[in-house]
């Protein structure tokens, strides 16, 4: 049983405009490190979805009359909350998705700061003032909320995938039906229940839970008081929503898959590059859409840079997430582990080779040991599709030109980094990388104060940063006339 300083934040039931649901109707949520179950949680149906709908449609004039700086207090409440109960909404993270306690607590925060940094945002939407185009006319730009957000995210970040993308909405004046992941939906309700305590007004941000996830998103789109759809997860559903959503001209934000090249040119420094590829690889063991897919290192530097990875790599401690010191947690579910197992194998049939891990931990259930695998070549699973876990595949290369190439070779363009000191490379490199974001010696590139997105089948908008309220607005002109 989850040991919990204020058990009320391990809630069950949905929370639709303002009320907590039970409909007798309910869906296990299970811990992936033990099979576990932990919880049953609320099972709604598709007219409780529109009921949350028509909840947020009402509730969002009041919301958006609202000064930017009574949202914003409401927000920075809610960030106070959040992080007074770090802990406890940390050890329900890591029970419905098996990441360590210490990564856990780290996506507690990184998620509050989203919200931290848009109760500040909520004061500063601007408009513009334009010189009119004939003597009588003034011009003035309004830039107004774009009304009812659908939500729908990913279980690899069910606190901060969320938080990403109702801050700014709730800052901006939007009202927001939240729609987890059904193998994560526990911190979303945490994140509701802090959220009533902060003073929400009912409506404004509703957490509809279902395993119908597919029957919520059609609503979704199809339901015209829904103005818009946020959506982080993989290209192939980002692609369902953004077809179902054109009837009835969704805007959409869309967060969706990645294939990061990680590159290292031989005038890198190798112990930091090595460092940098843990983090960029391994982070949720690798259950993160900026993770490494591919890493290309320059000829002259392969064998000390294999030989260095592989050394740290072995030494990680993997376990169920409330370990002590555990560094990598189990795969989210059975077919997690089965695309792991299927890019490795295909790997070593045409070629490549085991450096270190390679194959399921002795723990068992989805627990996969760390793994490195070198003299990959692109006509392998690894080059095209993304892993989604612990697996780090080493790519040889000669030339910058060559790396730039393999690099760019992919229908994907969210994350890329690579390793130099050559401050000329540098710029080359970055100028030349088709991705919407790029590490530059380092691997950790998440932060709320830069744009979060990417380019190509990786998705469209941004989240963070100043950037991040222009999802959720609209502008408006208006042309004053007959003024002389
Ligand atoms: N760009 C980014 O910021 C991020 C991208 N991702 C990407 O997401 C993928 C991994 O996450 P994963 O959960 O497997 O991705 P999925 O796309 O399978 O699922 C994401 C969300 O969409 C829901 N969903 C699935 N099918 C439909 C549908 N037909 N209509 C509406 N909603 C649907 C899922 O619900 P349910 O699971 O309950 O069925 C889940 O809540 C990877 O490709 C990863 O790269 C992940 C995180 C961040
Ligand atoms: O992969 C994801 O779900 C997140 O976008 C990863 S990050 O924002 O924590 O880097």
């Amino acid at each position: 049983m989850l040991k919990l300083n204020d058990p009320s934040l391990l809630e069950t039931r949905a929370f639709v405009n303002g009320q907590w649901i039970e409909t007798g109707d309910t869906f296990p949520v299970h811990n992936p490190s033990t099979g576990e179950k932990i919880a049953d949680v609320t099972d709604l149906a598709i007219s409780d979805v529109s009921h949350a709908i028509d909840g947020a449609y009402d509730a969002k004039i009041a919301w958006g009359m609202k000064t930017g700086k009574e949202r914003g207090a409401i927000l920075r409440k809610w960030y106070d909350l959040i992080v007074e109960n770090v802990d406890d909404l940390a050890s329900i993270l890591t029970a419905e998705m098996g990441k360590p306690l210490a990564e856990a607590k780290g996506e507690i925060m990184y998620g509050a700061s989203y919200i931290e940094w848009f109760a500040e945002e909520a004061k500063r939407i601007y408009g513009d003032v334009i010189p009119g185009h004939q003597p009588d006319k003034r011009i003035v730009v309004l830039k107004q909320p774009v009304g009812v957000v659908g939500s729908i995210t990913p279980w690899n970040f069910p606190n901060a995938m969320i938080a990403r993308k109702v801050a700014p909405a709730l800052a901006v004046g939007c009202t927001f039906v939240a729609r987890p992941a059904e193998l994560t939906p526990l911190s979303a309700l945490a994140m509701a229940v802090l959220g009533e305590r902060a003073g929400i007004p009912s409506g404004v941000f509703s957490v509809i839970t279902s395993s119908d996830s597919s029957a919520v998103g059609k609503e979704l789109c199809a339901n015209t008081k829904v103005a818009k759809i946020t959506f982080t997860g993989s290209t192939r559903v980002g692609k369902i929503l953004m077809e179902q959503g054109a009837a009835t001209v969704k805007k959409v934000s869309m967060e969706l898959g990645g294939n990061a090249p990680f590159i290292v040119f031989d005038d890198a420094d190798i112990d930091a590059a090595v460092e940098g590829a843990l983090i960029a690889k391994f982070r949720n063991a690798g259950q993160t859409c900026v993770c490494a897919n591919r890493i290309y290192v320059q000829s002259g530097v392969y064998k000390e840079f294999s030989e260095k990875l592989a050394q740290r790599v072995a030494a990680f401690i993997i376990g169920d997430g409330f370990g002590e010191g555990v560094t990598v947690g189990p795969l989210i579910n059975a077919a997690a582990l089965a695309k792991v197992e299927s890019h490795l194998s295909d790997a070593i049939a045409k070629g490549a080779t085991l450096a270190t891990g390679g194959q399921r931990h002795s723990l068992g259930g989805t627990f996969f040991e760390p793994t490195v695998v070198t003299g990959m070549k692109k006509n392998m699973l690894v080059s095209h599709e993304e892993t989604f876990g612990p697996i780090a595949p080493l790519f040889e290369f000669e030339t910058e030109d060559e790396a730039v190439e393999l690099a760019n070779d992919t229908e994907f363009g969210l994350a890329g980094y690579f390793y130099s000191n050559d401050i000329r490379r540098v710029w080359r490199v970055a100028e030349l990388l088709e991705t919407g974001m790029v590490g530059i010696n380092t691997g950790l590139i998440s932060t709320e104060v830069a744009p979060f997105g990417g380019i190509k089948q990786s998705g469209q908008g941004r989240e963070g940063s100043k950037y991040g309220a222009d999802d959720y607005l609209e502008l408006k002109y208006m042309c004053f006339g007959e003024i002389s």
